[in-house]
């Protein structure tokens, strides 16, 4: 596994050793001791998987202290692009974004620490999006960022994405008290 680090301190993108042969391929997805190793020594407690079809943008989403949740993100279908924004108060790179192309060229995986709002758009039909959180699911915890928020300037490389209703409402950066 090769592990590349961003500007944006705590992030880290996976890329894992593909094994192929004329029946396929096969590749460890995970290992605690391996991600250990690089100072990515975390539990997931829950895995999560969601089908989108292209166009189809869901996020930004993070849940609050004290459940909040750091996310080993990758797509086993079709491809997204993953966008995180750093919303940790003290951080240098406070409400900066980072993307991460998730294909199944590379197999490539994104590590999103706590502290981060998180979010993807679709790029094909049936992406199939995989992810493992080190907490669990707290509805009440929820919160979220308006993904379009022009103070954000992210580029999700799209006009009018399919949102959810929720995803439709949520606070603009500039409302938004981040409990990091
Ligand atoms: C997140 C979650 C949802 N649900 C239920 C609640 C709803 O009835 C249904 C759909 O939930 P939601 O519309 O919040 O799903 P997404 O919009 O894909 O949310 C996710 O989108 C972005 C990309 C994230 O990073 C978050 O992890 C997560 O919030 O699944 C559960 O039962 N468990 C869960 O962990």
């Amino acid at each position: 596994m090769e592990f590349k680090r961003f500007a944006i301190e705590g992030l880290v993108e996976i890329i894992p050793r593909k094994f192929g042969d004329a029946r396929g391929f096969f590749l460890e997805s995970y290992s605690y001791k391996v991600f250990a190793a690089a100072g990515i020594e975390v539990t997931f407690v829950q895995d999560n998987q969601s089908l989108s079809q292209k166009g189809v943008l869901r996020g930004l989403h993070f849940q609050r202290p004290p459940h909040a949740q750091g996310k080993l993100v990758r797509v086993t279908s079709g491809s997204a692009l993953d966008v995180v924004v750093d919303i940790r108060k003290d951080s240098p790179t406070y409400g900066q974004h980072q993307t991460c192309l998730l294909n199944t060229e590379q197999h490539n995986m994104f590590y999103v620490p706590p502290g981060f709002a998180h979010g993807f758009v679709a790029l094909e039909d049936n992406t199939t999006f995989l992810y493992k959180c080190t907490d669990y699911y707290y509805p009440t915890s929820e919160g979220g960022i308006m993904w379009n928020d022009p103070a954000l300037n992210i580029d999700w490389n799209i006009q009018e994405p399919l949102v959810s209703a929720k995803d439709a409402v949520l606070p603009k950066f500039a409302d938004f008290d981040s409990p990091f």
